[in-house]
């Protein structure tokens, strides 16, 4: 095929031209997290290279050395298959190609950690020149050979004069751009290579300066995986595992679980979090690729309700992204989640049941992790209603204590319809529990729907049930007075109702009405409706009645002293409008800026016919 143009000017079969430079820029800002992943792709390399020669002859040695040089610059060093000057040519002179892929089903094979033949490019993240020196192992008579790249693009390949004492393997060197030496420091690169290749199965050693003016070689590697060595027993294992998490994630876990699923060749340990998080934070685990590190939040290994824990793993049979930074989304990483779910989901089942000191521990700490997942387990719905603790007007309580002891679950829905609600309840002996909490509404609720579960929200029926009813000859006294105090209290929508109630300290209580509130938000609905909806609505409401009734406690002093003052109508409202404001406040509920306006006004009022006066500078005056 010919690239000539042709007569007519068309170009026609021309090779697209890359940019390096553009793509390097890509590469850095938008494909990989930062300049730090040079070091990885370096490893990454290395240890390939060492698979693909110990395929041919298993004993071959594993070895791997990084030694930052004096000026500037990074040499890596590998024991591994080497290039002949030909694979050189056709390896390093074209962008995405790569030795790693299966021909012919078009993906990376699996012994390989690279694929995508970009890798090498991250260099120039941090180096203007990279250079690549190699021996192949795969042919002993083929001469060495030198690769330079330059990031504009350009190669030069130099054949190497042929040496058998030279060693089989390659050497990539990197000089440095300006302003990013630091990235090849001995530090820093030592601190790069425990981060990705700690658990490489490979000798990987960084050549540091001892402080004399000497220098050694400090190996970032361990020889086996922590979860998978053998130890002298159970107790020296989880030690040691307890150690690892200390040294890896920074913290001393509350219990530690194995995890295996040998469909995608993963092993590793979940660790439970010793301390809660928020939920929603979701979960986070530090995946290890071929035992590379893939990344340290990997966070698609384990639903979200996962969050009490964080994994250490190492699979070979699950793929990453080109960035290499996250899993790829394919069928084996759902089968993975999923065994991996049922993992986490077995223990916690398991500790809940067989009780005990880490049951508590868990159930204190996590509550809210196992409330999140029994919204969504019903097996851990059963456990969760023996084992959490709810707030009840008698103390905390489990729902199974709640259920055992008066058979019906009767919950609040907020925490402040709790607080109005918990005195009285408590006085008068019924447990009520408090549903207003993040999740527990839902929990109730699915409960609500389990085999031998009687669970339902507090009426307002509940509570008056238990406020007793007065005396007829007090209810004759009261005959003009109630309508008198709910005529100083309708503005507020609200209704008075004069009941006798334990606590007598307690003046007065508020009670909402559910089925009320939904009458009344229809006839809002309605007010703000046009003629033809307004007509069609309002035939869904009765006559308007107030959403909340202020139920005076006749055993209380005060209140009795309020009653028998309706001849002074201007006080008596008074004192109502601050008995409602004072029943919002002890219901916890915040006050508005209408309430709270009522509270000044009512409060100048009393003050008034307290102190005697009417106008405080007529007082002055007199
Ligand atoms: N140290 C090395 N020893 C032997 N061959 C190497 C070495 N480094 C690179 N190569 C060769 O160069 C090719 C391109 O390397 P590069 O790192 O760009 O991509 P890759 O490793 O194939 O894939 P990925 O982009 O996923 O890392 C490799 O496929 C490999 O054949």
């Amino acid at each position: 095929m010919s690239t000539a143009p042709s007569a007519g000017g068309d170009e026609l079969g021309q090779a697209f031209q890359v940019d390096l430079r553009g793509v390097v820029d890509l590469l850095a800002r938008h494909l990989y997290s930062g300049p730090r992943v040079y070091v990885r792709e370096l490893l990454q390399n290395a240890v390939d290279a060492v698979t693909a020669r110990r395929a041919h002859e298993p004993g071959a040695p594993g070895r791997v050395r990084l030694r930052p040089l004096d000026g500037g610059g990074l040499e890596v060093t590998d024991t591994g298959v080497g290039l002949t000057p030909d694979d050189a040519r056709e390896l390093l002179a074209t962008v995405g190609r790569s030795s790693k892929r299966d021909l012919e089903l078009g993906v990376g094979r699996t012994e390989f950690l690279g694929q995508f033949g970009i890798g090498l490019l991250s260099a120039f993240m941090v180096a203007e020149r990279i250079e690549l020196e190699s021996r192949s192992a795969t042919d002993p008579d083929a001469p060495g050979v030198r690769w330079v790249g330059h990031p504009d693009g350009t190669y030069d390949l130099t054949v190497l004069p042929r040496d058998p004492s030279d060693p089989v393997g390659s050497t990539v060197r990197l000089h440095p751009r300006r302003d990013m030496e630091h990235w090849m420091a001995a530090e820093t690169v030592a601190a790069l290579a425990t981060e990705y290749g700690a658990l490489l199965p490979l000798d990987v050693a960084v050549e540091v300066p001892l402080g004399t003016g000497e220098t050694a070689w400090r190996r970032v590697t361990e020889p086996e995986l922590p979860w998978r060595a053998s130890y002298a027993d159970d107790a020296t294992r989880s030690a040691a595992l307890v150690r690892y998490a200390e040294r890896t994630l920074g913290f001393t876990p509350l219990a530690h679980l194995d995890l295996d699923v040998p469909l995608t060749g993963l092993t590793g340990v979940a660790y439970v979090l010793p301390a809660a998080v928020p939920p929603g934070g979701g979960s986070t685990h530090r995946v290890h690729l071929k035992r590379m590190l893939l990344g340290e939040r990997v966070d698609t290994l384990l639903p979200g309700w996962a969050f009490y824990v964080r994994c250490v793993v190492d699979a070979d049979g699950l793929r990453p992204t080109a960035s290499r930074e996250a899993l790829y989304d394919d069928e084996a990483l759902l089968v993975t989640r999923d065994a991996l779910a049922a993992q986490v989901r077995g223990w916690t089942l398991s500790t809940l049941q067989a009780g005990g000191r880490l049951a508590q521990e868990f159930v204190r700490t996590h509550h809210l992790a196992l409330r999140s997942l029994a919204l969504v387990d019903d097996e851990v719905l059963d456990i969760a209603a023996q084992v959490l603790p709810f707030e009840t007007t008698d103390g905390t309580r489990t729902l199974a204590e709640v259920r055992d002891a008066v058979g019906t679950v009767v919950h609040t829905t907020s925490v402040e319809e709790f607080r109005r609600v918990a005195p009285v309840a408590r006085a008068q002996g019924l447990l009520v529990v408090n549903a207003g909490y993040v999740y527990d509404g839902d929990l109730l609720a699915r409960l609500t729907g389990r085999r031998g579960w009687d669970v339902r929200a507090l009426r307002t029926q509940d509570v008056a049930q238990v406020l007793g009813e007065l005396e007829p000859a007090r209810e004759l006294e009261l005959i003009d007075v109630v309508p008198a105090a709910t005529a100083a209290v309708r503005d507020l929508d609200c209704e008075v109702v004069v009941r006798r109630f334990e606590p007598d300290d307690l003046p007065a209580v508020m009670l909402d009405d559910r089925e009320d509130q939904h009458r009344r938000e229809v006839e809002r609905t309605v007010q703000e409706a046009d003629d033809l909806w307004g007509g069609v609505l309002a035939g869904f409401s009765d006559t308007p009645a107030a959403a909340r009734r202020l139920v005076l406690n006749d055993a209380n002093p005060t209140v009795r002293h309020l009653l028998a003052g309706a001849h002074r109508p201007e006080v008596f409202a008074a004192g109502l409008r601050s008995m409602y404001v004072t029943a919002l406040l002890l219901a916890g509920e915040p006050l508005r800026a209408r309430d709270a306006q009522t509270m000044t006004t009512s409060m100048s009022v009393l003050l008034q016919a307290g102190l005697g006066a009417t106008d405080p500078d007529e007082e002055d005056a007199r």
